[in-house]
């Protein structure tokens, strides 16, 4: 069965580096593309880079930017090149919400996490990412975490991130049904060199999927 152009499951790639592959992704259909302002991560860009790339951003696709607990400073000097943020530190939800900016804020799955309290101190978010939780790294693990700790009812729409793959994103959508789903190192050929072809196959396999 095809799925429902209003309810389908959104599709994030994240962690884009070169302009050729936002291409490559756009021309598979994706949703929205993710930019890594960490400068830590090995995906990481500089504000300079980010206009380059999200001026290959065709309309209608989504611009992403992820930060982890980062300066107002260069989330301001990033904003003209984004329509939405990704908080992926401890972020306050105030420090999230003063941009007037739409934006999505990112949790990590430890054993204690407490989803519905989580939902409702960061009530203005736009959906909560669900990642796997490893020790000391933000994010972008390439790691799973067991999908049946998430609640049907959240109050918030669930994006579904963490180790997601080609091959495993269709188990993924069959039992979390979550509004979207984001990936980064499951598409890739490299740190920040995405592949064109498991691309194409990571969104083959959410429509194939996706039986809303
Ligand atoms: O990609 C990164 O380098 C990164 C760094 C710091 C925080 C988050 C990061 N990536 C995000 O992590 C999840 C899961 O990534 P993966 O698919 O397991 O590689 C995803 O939201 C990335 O955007």
């Amino acid at each position: 069965m095809s799925a429902d152009p209003l309810t389908r499951t959104r599709i994030k790639f994240c962690g884009f580096t070169r302009s050729d592959d936002i291409d490559s992704a756009v021309a598979v259909g994706v949703d929205a593309v993710g930019f890594v302002m960490w400068p830590k991560s090995k995906r990481g860009v500089s504000v300079e880079q980010l206009a380059e790339l999200s001026a290959r951003v065709p309309a209608f696709v989504t611009r992403v930017g992820l930060f982890v607990d980062q300066s107002t400073e260069l989330i301001e000097q990033c904003l003209p090149h984004l329509d939405l943020l990704q908080f992926h530190g401890d972020e306050m939800p105030e420090a999230c919400q003063q941009y007037g900016v739409a934006w999505i804020k990112a949790l990590r799955m430890r054993d204690e996490i407490d989803l519905a309290q989580q939902a409702e101190r960061y009530h203005q978010a736009q959906a909560l990412l669900l990642d796997a939780y490893r020790p000391g790294t933000p994010g972008g693990t390439g790691e799973t975490f067991d999908w049946s700790r998430i609640p049907a009812n959240l109050a918030k729409p669930v994006i579904l991130a963490g180790g997601l793959t080609p091959d495993n994103i269709a188990e993924a959508v069959r039992q979390v049904m979550p509004y979207a789903v984001d990936v980064s190192g499951g598409i890739e050929a490299a740190y920040g060199c995405k592949d064109a072809a498991k691309m194409a196959a990571f969104v083959r396999h959410v429509a194939l999927a996706d039986t809303r």
